[in-house]
């Protein structure tokens, strides 16, 4: 029995000794273990770990690379597995948890074919589905790092710019709208270049996204160049970052392109995810989105990224693109539930087609793990807020 009491501390429970992953709390470097986050500043960790978590960010363990990041959680694993408390272990609680990394490059995929094809069919009727490109490259745009924010923070309802009958109207977004996504938090030495295979050393751990959406602004800025305004006023993460080394059996092949690809994305052994994702609007479970159906990997995605000899640096936030499975409750966004805006979507308290003030989404995440055990990814959750005054 571990010294650890906590009836979220299992292998049947998303925060199990199988996941640990790392966040910031008030009292600095924490691991998660179940509702409990583990400080690792008082722990003996020996010379070469502790400087790195002795710091109030992540940033140092993402620049350590690899071979520190698999020192630490096998250390951290002994240390969780005792019988007895070690010496300087102190336990509290999740609260204030912060943006555990800076946010270096964000950048954000459209890898899941659904997503891609239902997005086309609402914003392009006259058009194809999907664009001739989609099947032979991870398309992505740069997002904003700056407005990256972490779980819980309130999303201040947009201004913008909109298309009307009379011409554009500037004004509060009427279309609010989220993007269930996974994010894969970068970390090791600046490199360029990556092959799919060596991707995966560049790569700490993964998160929950929430890419907040104005469509309405969206629809009326975005060609040609792609969204910008619609979507950079915030993006929300999860406070904990579970480590890659969690997903070794969630390991999946993506449903097939349709074609071959260019030699610089074939992947020797896929990087596809079985995860399991949740979206809850005001505390009605309103979509499934299953990470499995998604076309392009996190591996191919570095790999095209930096294929042009842009580098991969620790902090650097991938996020997938919009996670939505074939059937209508496996959507990954408001403006496919509701296609667009035209069937609204029934929740406990009411029915929706956007998000109105004072709404709350709740996206969470499981995968399998080890010995039929469970990988939780944190909640990622945001409410919104009024637009200001002005
Ligand atoms: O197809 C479009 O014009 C726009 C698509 C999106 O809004 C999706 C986006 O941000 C990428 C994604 O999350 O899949
Ligand atoms: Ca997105
Ligand atoms: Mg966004």
């Amino acid at each position: 029995m571990s010294w650890i009491e906590d009836p979220a501390f299992t292998a049947d429970a998303p925060f199990g000794p199988q996941t640990l992953p790392y966040g910031v709390v008030p009292g600095g470097v924490a691991v998660r273990v179940g509702d409990q986050a583990l400080l690792l500043r008082g722990l003996a960790l020996g010379e070469r770990l502790e400087p790195v978590v002795a710091t109030g960010t992540l940033d140092a363990l993402l620049a350590a690379g690899r071979p520190t990041w698999s020192e630490l959680r096998a250390r951290l694993v002994e240390i969780v597995s005792a019988t007895s408390a070690p010496r300087g272990a102190e336990l509290v609680g999740l609260d204030g948890a912060v943006l555990p990394f800076a946010v270096a490059d964000y950048v954000d995929f459209y890898s899941s074919r659904h997503h891609a094809e239902n997005v086309g069919r609402i914003f392009r009727p006259d058009g194809a589905a999907l664009l001739p490109n989609w099947t032979h490259l991870p398309v992505g745009y740069h997002g904003r790092a700056g407005t990256v924010v972490v779980s819980g923070t309130p999303i201040v309802r947009p201004h913008g710019q909109r298309r009307s009958s009379t011409g554009p109207v500037f004004g509060p977004t009427g279309r609010l709208d989220i993007e269930a996504e996974v994010g894969f938090v970068c970390g090791g030495p600046v490199a360029s270049r990556l092959t799919p295979d060596r991707a995966v050393d560049h790569v700490f751990g993964v998160a929950l996204v929430n890419d907040w959406s104005a469509r309405d602004v969206q629809a009326w800025e975005y060609q040609p160049l792609g969204p910008f305004l619609g979507k950079s006023f915030a993006t929300s993460v999860s406070a904990w970052i579970t480590p890659l080394e969690a997903f070794a059996v969630a390991r999946v092949s993506p449903p097939p392109l349709g074609n071959d690809v260019l030699p610089y994305l074939v992947e020797e052994r896929s990087w596809g995810l079985d995860i399991d994702l949740q979206v809850e609007w005001n505390g009605t479970v309103v979509s499934r989105p299953p990470f499995r159906e998604m076309s392009w990997t996190f591996a191919q995605q570095l790999a095209h990224l930096s294929v042009n000899g842009a580098t991969v640096r620790p902090g650097d936030l991938i996020a997938s693109g919009t996670v939505s499975g074939p059937a209508r409750d496996e959507r990954g966004s408001f403006l496919e539930l509701s296609w667009g805006g035209k069937e609204p979507v029934v929740l406990d308290d009411g029915e929706r087609t956007f998000l109105e003030d004072g709404d709350t989404v709740r996206i969470t995440a499981t995968a399998p793990g080890e010995g039929g055990s469970v990988v939780g990814l944190a909640e990622v959750v945001g409410t919104v807020v009024p637009a200001d005054e002005r």
